[in-house]
């Protein structure tokens, strides 16, 4: 992220919100599976409130914000009380937003070219999205290697599977992995709570080898 470093659960769940009111139950699901942060992303109206019910109701929970297309959704974001953000591309309007409030924001790259554009606006946490057609942990470790010796970090999302956490976590500079598979968003409007505190605890055990 381009600001200071938030401490980052080794998986983050990326979730689509239908209704705020499944925001909570969500995060207390994935609290309950050990996995203690949730990406909301603005994909759909109610990002926003769902954000702000889980800084209410869950706060053990961190609550990132995604798919932040354009500064409004930044604004949202950070008065509903996401604590961090991220999108898919860099904007760099996007990122003047997130830096000026000091809210920590991972823009998102796929080429070498993005990661020095991203570099050159401030950005050393990054998403590599979509990481799975993009090549997989052996496309993130060769395009990021010339990167190493400035400590750029990544967040590989898009694609990922349970099996391909620990091959993106060996990836030098990888601090989380993102996917939507531990909270789908069927399994969200039909409240399966229970399956996804199984699937964010399976994920905590592949990605930590515990
Ligand atoms: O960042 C958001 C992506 O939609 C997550 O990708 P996925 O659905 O392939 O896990
Ligand atoms: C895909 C992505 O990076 C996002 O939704 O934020």
């Amino acid at each position: 992220m381009s600001d200071a470093p938030l401490k980052l659960p080794p998986v983050i769940p990326v979730a689509v919100v239908e209704n705020a009111a499944d925001a909570v139950p969500l995060a207390k699901a994935l609290i309950a599976g050990g996995l203690p942060v949730v990406e909301v992303t603005f994909r759909t109206p109610a990002a926003a409130d769902a954000i702000r019910a889980i800084r209410a109701e869950a706060p053990d929970a961190l609550v990132l914000a995604g798919t932040v297309l354009t500064t409004d959704q930044a604004v949202q974001a950070i008065e509903a009380g996401a604590q961090g953000a991220v999108s898919p591309g860099t904007n760099p309007e996007v990122v003047t937003v997130f830096q000026e409030r000091s809210v920590p924001f991972m823009p998102g790259v796929a080429t070498p070219t993005e990661i020095e554009r991203a570099i050159g606006l401030g950005c050393k946490r990054l998403k590599f999205f979509p990481a799975g057609v993009l090549g997989g942990p052996a496309a993130l470790k060769g395009i990021s290697a010339p990167f190493a010796h400035l400590g750029i970090e990544y967040c590989p999302t898009g694609g990922v599977a349970e099996s391909d956490l620990a091959a993106y976590h060996a990836v030098p500079g990888v601090v989380a992995v993102g996917g939507s598979w531990i909270a789908t968003r069927d399994d969200i409007t039909s409240h399966r709570w229970d399956d996804i505190t199984r699937k964010a605890a399976s994920a905590v055990s592949a990605a930590t080898g515990r």
